[in-house]
């Protein structure tokens, strides 16, 4: 049986392409109720990270289902060593940039660390900053399970923000306190996560990021909820995937997660490209007369009449 709690689709239908910047050419742009049609006809939901204009093209060229603005951008785009560092003020500058260039998939917004934890006020305040200072943002991300239940409630009905849950590896919580590591191993601590996931759909998250759990704990899990799951390392049992884009594109070279699947190897492809250009300008086989503006044959006689005139009073100058 599938259930959405009733404030979650009042505000999902309430959004939409009216929050698009003027100057997009809106054509279809996916609801949170597209999102959720698609789990229950049993389509793969798919989503991806961006963080900038150019990320954000990409993934709306490919018409993905969601963009989320992931705080990774912390450590993919920004080159910091975790994600516990990145302020709400530079996640509202990503977003806004990624929402520029994004007019068709769903933008989710990544709530950095720090910004929620506090308090539900503070969470709700984060939140509708997210909405209204983050471009297109239409719904928000917070990592942690049962203990983020008045957190998510409070966003959900009071700010009427639809929320993403996210648990499994928890980065912000993880990243400071001894590295990534898979969760859900043990029978306790699936347990957990199993608890941690029906708080989170109790509160009214419209899904839930499940990442870096066994591939049949994530699927157990998935059947249990009657909201879409959406994996990263999490197997192909989940409603849905996400990846960060960077990692699968191949632009990022500090570390590749075993769940990381690299569908190109842009790093390569791009280095040399600007290591072509360089030898080409060293060669003088850049710019050629194609990537050159050229006088008409008019303003060329013109140009030479006058260079020759130049020149000739500054010889007259030199006698
Ligand atoms: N580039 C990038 N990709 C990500 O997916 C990502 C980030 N950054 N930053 C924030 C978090 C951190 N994530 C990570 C990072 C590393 C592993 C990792 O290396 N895991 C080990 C298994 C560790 C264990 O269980 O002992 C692996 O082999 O994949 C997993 C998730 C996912 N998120
Ligand atoms: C990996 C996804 C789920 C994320 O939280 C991020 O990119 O920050
Ligand atoms: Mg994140």
């Amino acid at each position: 049986m599938f259930r959405l709690s009733r404030t979650a689709i009042a505000v999902t239908c309430g959004q939409g392409p009216v929050r698009a910047y003027s100057h997009h050419v809106v054509t279809k742009s996916v609801t949170l109720p597209d999102l959720v049609e698609k789990y229950r006809r049993n389509e793969k939901v798919v989503a991806i990270t961006a963080y900038d204009y150019i990320t954000g093209t990409i993934a709306n060229k490919a018409a993905v289902d969601f963009v989320l603005v992931g705080d990774s951008l912390a450590m993919v785009a920004l080159g910091l060593p975790s994600t516990s560092t990145l302020t709400m003020d530079e996640m509202l500058h990503h977003c806004r940039a990624v929402s520029r260039a994004v007019d068709g998939p769903l933008i989710v917004g990544d709530l950095p660390y720090g910004s929620y934890e506090p308090s539900d006020e503070k969470a709700v305040e984060s939140s509708l900053r997210m909405i209204r200072e983050g471009g297109r943002v239409q719904a928000i991300k917070l990592e942690g399970g049962a203990r983020m239940y008045s957190r998510v409630q409070s966003i959900v009905n009071n700010a009427e923000i639809p929320v993403l849950g996210h648990i499994g590896l928890t980065p912000q919580k993880m990243g400071h306190v001894g590295g990534f590591k898979t969760q859900g191993k043990s029978v306790e601590a699936v347990e957990k996560l199993l608890d941690d996931a029906l708080a989170l759909q109790d509160a009214g998250c419209f899904g839930l990021v499940i990442e870096a759990v066994p591939a049949a704990v994530a699927k157990f899990i998935t059947e249990k909820l009657s909201i879409p799951t959406i994996g990263i390392g999490a197997g192909k049992h989940t409603s849905g995937q996400i990846l960060v884009m960077p990692d699968m594109l191949g632009f990022y070279d500090k570390f590749t997660p075993k769940f990381v699947k690299k569908y190109s190897n842009c790093l390569d492809v791009c280095t040399d490209a600007v290591k072509t250009y360089a030898e080409e300008v060293v060669s003088e086989q850049f710019p050629s007369a194609e990537h050159s503006f050229n006088l008409s044959e008019k303003n060329m006689k013109a140009f030479e009449a006058y260079v020759e005139e130049v020149n000739s009073r500054a010889i007259e100058q030199d006698d």
